[in-house]
């Protein structure tokens, strides 16, 4: 039998020692303007960096936003790995925000990429986006659990026009329902053993009473319930405690601008992420 910890372990133990938050690195230009620097690579690299500094080792996880690197081409996928591998070797877990979703063989080779033994630049945990059906993510989910990796499957996404797909109803539950159902099924070994499972879902902090009018069971889920929408795009504490009842204790809230707002300084990021922590451990305990 494996030995290696679960990602659901990692995490249980990277939350208790450094809180809940997930701090978002997404380098917008408006916010590397606002930090003084210049929207390039330049700009970029001294951007992350500055995020690094501040976060690796005071925060349980950490998000980059793929997109945000992505437009600089190769040059500034190779400033995330950089980041990514820096976060990692200072033990801060990094859940990549790149929510891939294909049909199964493709999905494979994305799992292979960011969750596999041999990647290249390997992630403790990728969001994924379960719309071409979540059996679809299969290669994801196994490719995670052989490796001690998670997966973030978007349930109920911060975004208005989510809900136009997600509270869909079908024969049986909502398309969002059996998101949950599938998240469920997935950790329930974990939650035999007693453990946080490894595969999380999103719901974002700002969808209103969309799990109550759903019936969703967020706490039968027994994993991560990431909640972006925090802070910049006007979800509030107050928030959290309506959309996630008694499944707050596994809520990982993340912030990007709200947190990022406070750069350039690499202390008063930190200490933003750190008041933030601190506000939202009290929420959930
Ligand atoms: O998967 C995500 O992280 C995500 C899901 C979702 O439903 N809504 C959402 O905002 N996000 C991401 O969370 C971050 C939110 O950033 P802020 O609004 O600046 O805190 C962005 O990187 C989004 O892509």
């Amino acid at each position: 039998m494996s030995t290696t910890p679960t990602f659901g372990q990692r995490l249980r133990a990277a939350t208790a020692q450094h809180g809940p938050l997930c701090a978002g690195i997404d380098p917008h230009r408006a916010l590397v303007e606002s930090w003084g620097l210049t929207y390039d690579l330049d700009g970029l690299r001294a951007f992350t960096r500055a995020c690094v500094e501040a976060f690796a080792g005071h925060v349980a996880i950490v998000k980059p936003q793929s997109a945000f690197f992505e437009v600089f081409g190769s040059p500034g996928i190779a400033v995330l790995e950089d980041a990514i591998r820096d976060l990692r070797s200072s033990g801060t877990l990094v859940l990549l925000d790149a929510k891939r979703g294909d049909i199964g063989s493709t999905m494979a080779a994305y799992a292979e990429a960011y969750l596999g033994e041999s990647a290249v630049s390997p992630v403790d945990a990728l969001t994924a986006s379960p719309y071409l059906g979540f059996e679809s993510l299969r290669p994801a989910l196994d490719t995670a659990a052989a490796n001690g990796r998670g997966l973030f499957v978007l349930a109920l996404t911060s975004n208005p026009e989510g809900a136009s797909v997600q509270h869909a109803r079908g024969t049986q539950s909502s398309v969002a329902g059996s998101i949950v159902q599938g998240a469920a099924d997935e950790n329930a070994t974990a939650a035999t053993a007693g453990d946080l499972g490894s595969t999380g879902l999103v719901v974002g902090a700002t969808v209103g009473s969309a799990v109550q009018d759903l019936g969703l069971d967020l706490a039968s889920v027994n994993g991560p319930l990431l909640a972006p929408g925090v802070g910049a795009q006007g979800g509030t504490a107050e928030d959290l405690r309506r959309v996630f009842g008694d499944a707050l204790g596994n809520v990982l809230p993340a912030s990007s601008r709200e947190v990022l707002a406070a750069g350039p300084g690499v202390t008063a990021l930190r200490d933003r992420a750190g008041r933030t922590n601190e506000a939202m451990a009290s929420l959930l305990s």
